[in-house]
């Protein structure tokens, strides 16, 4: 049983995040997924759904089998819990892999680190959660 773990903000879900999630998935046979806490978005604007709002619609997703509200302090709680065999990275998270592994090592947590492709987007939505709000702001203020 190969155990997966994603992991993200996931505020207003759209077609990239399905695609991450599937990918992820199609790395094992379970996937868990790390919702970030609120206050540990600091790289882009506080999200507009809360934390439990957020896991919950993961939560509801067919590809996700389980999906959790992160620590509010250190990430690898959540981890050292699920004892994962791999961490599916995001294809554009700014992630330091090395750093990452190390810390795992340290803790014990014998884990691959893999990256999910980008979703190909065709359509006229753009699948990012920022240019979503972008263009309902142009659309509809
Ligand atoms: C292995 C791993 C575990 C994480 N666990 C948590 C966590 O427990 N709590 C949390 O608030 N953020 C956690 N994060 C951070 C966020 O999920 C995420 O990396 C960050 O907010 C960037 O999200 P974005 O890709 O949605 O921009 C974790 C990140 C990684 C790489
Ligand atoms: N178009 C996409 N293709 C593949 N993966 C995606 C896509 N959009 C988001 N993801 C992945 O989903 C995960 C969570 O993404 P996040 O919640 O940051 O969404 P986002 O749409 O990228 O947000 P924002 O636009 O606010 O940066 C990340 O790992 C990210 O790489």
């Amino acid at each position: 049983m190969t155990t997966v773990v994603a992991q993200g903000t996931f505020d207003i879900l759209h077609p990239g995040h399905v695609h991450y999630l599937s990918d992820a998935a199609s790395m094992g046979d379970r996937l868990h997924v790390i919702v970030a806490r609120s206050e540990n978005v600091t790289h882009k604007p506080e999200p507009i759904l809360s934390g439990r709002q957020r896991r919950a619609m993961v939560d509801a997703l067919a590809v996700v089998d389980e999906a959790h509200l992160g620590h509010p302090e250190d990430i690898f709680v959540p981890i050292e819990r699920i004892d994962p065999d791999v961490i599916a990275l995001g294809y554009d998270q700014h992630h330091d892999e090395e750093g990452l592994q190390r810390a795992l090592r340290d803790r014990g947590i014998d884990c691959e680190i893999r990256r999910a492709t980008p979703l190909e987007a065709a359509e006229d939505v753009l699948p990012s959660t920022g240019r979503i709000i972008d263009r309902i702001v142009d659309r509809r203020c």
